[in-house]
């Protein structure tokens, strides 16, 4: 197997990248990997211009050391590039909404194990303006938390940093919501906003359940909507989140779609997060493109 390694040596805690001459060493020795390509990215959008150099044939598999912000990049990098080679996600990031989702394993024997007697799976590939994305994008309340902590806080506390991010920023936030119009097929939504999602999985931010009825084949963004209400009621709906109860509560709104837009209306400077980076700002266009990339994922992966 000829395989291009793209790394992110600062994603996460480093712990993974520590392990990976186990899983590439161990590959070799079994002679599953023969020819090995390893690129380091130092910087932002270098993962994507990599991939953009290379032509289908070139590899049998492209391997993405990171996080959800890393295989964004590679995404990008592959859809944009035109190639159809597999891609097998190490999830050495902070959260890997992602990596949990397609139940990828995080030690040497079970990355081995997967990349040896894994299967490949079609995956829906969300388009937004003229970039893609994997998991998720979002905009309102806490959800530039992901990209306001710093690399250096997420490398040292892992989890922590967005924990203490979120502290700092919910006293600003707690009471802002933005009103937005969210179009799909002939419908129209005006919504005071707290915040919305567009999933392509049901994990997002590590609420594994956020859009519970999410699959990564169906062809559809699982949209929701939380709408501004009174702070009892919202909190109610946050801790529902946990359970992924909250898409039955009357101040959310959820539904399946292919295609949407979403405008502000008399408000600027809304940034929306696109698996876990800063995505620009609104007004945004999603559309869906259905199996347009191919994943490697354990064997027991419940994807077909
Ligand atoms: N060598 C590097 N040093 C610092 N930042 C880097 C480096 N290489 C890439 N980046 C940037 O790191 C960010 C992505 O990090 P990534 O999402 O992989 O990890 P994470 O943020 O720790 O994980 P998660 O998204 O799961 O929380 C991107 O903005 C990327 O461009």
């Amino acid at each position: 197997m000829r395989v291009k390694i793209i790394n992110n040596p600062s994603s996460g805690r480093t712990t993974i990248q520590k392990s990976l001459h186990a899983v590439v060493g161990k590959l070799v020795l079994d002679g599953v990997f023969k020819y090995i390509d390893t690129f380091n990215t130092s910087k932002k959008f270098d993962a994507t211009n990599e991939l953009l150099n290379i032509n289908d044939g070139d590899y049998d598999l492209i391997v993405a050391v990171g996080g959800d912000g890393t295989l964004n990049e590679v995404v990008n990098g592959v859809m944009k590039s035109g190639i159809n080679t597999p891609v097998a996600l190490i999830p050495a990031g902070t959260v890997n909404d992602f990596g949990n989702f397609l139940s990828i394993p995080t030690d040497v024997e079970g990355l081995c194990s997967m990349i040896k007697n894994g299967k490949i799976v079609d995956v829906d590939i969300g388009k937004v303006n003229d970039n893609y994305f994997a998991n998720v994008a979002a905009a309102g309340f806490l959800t530039d938390v992901p990209f306001k902590a710093s690399v250096d806080a997420k490398t040292t506390f892992g989890k922590f940093a967005y924990y203490a991010e979120a502290v700092k920023e919910l006293q600003k936030q707690i009471f802002n919501s933005i009103p937005l119009e969210f179009k799909y097929y002939d419908k129209t939504l005006l919504c005071d906003t707290y915040l919305f999602a567009v999933l392509n999985t049901s994990s997002t931010g590590g609420f594994r359940s956020f859009a519970p009825h999410a699959k990564i084949n169906d062809g559809m963004f699982d949209v929701c909507i939380i709408k501004k209400s009174d702070i009892i009621d919202a909190a109610s709906i946050f801790l529902k989140i946990i359970r992924g109860e909250h898409i039955n509560d009357e101040n959310v709104v959820y539904f399946q779609t292919d295609k949407l837009s979403v405008n502000p209306i008399d408000c600027s400077d809304i940034h929306i997060d696109i698996d876990g980076e800063d995505g620009g700002l609104l007004p945004v266009t999603f559309q869906m493109m259905p199996k347009a990339m191919k994943f490697l994922v354990p064997k027991h992966c419940k994807i077909d």
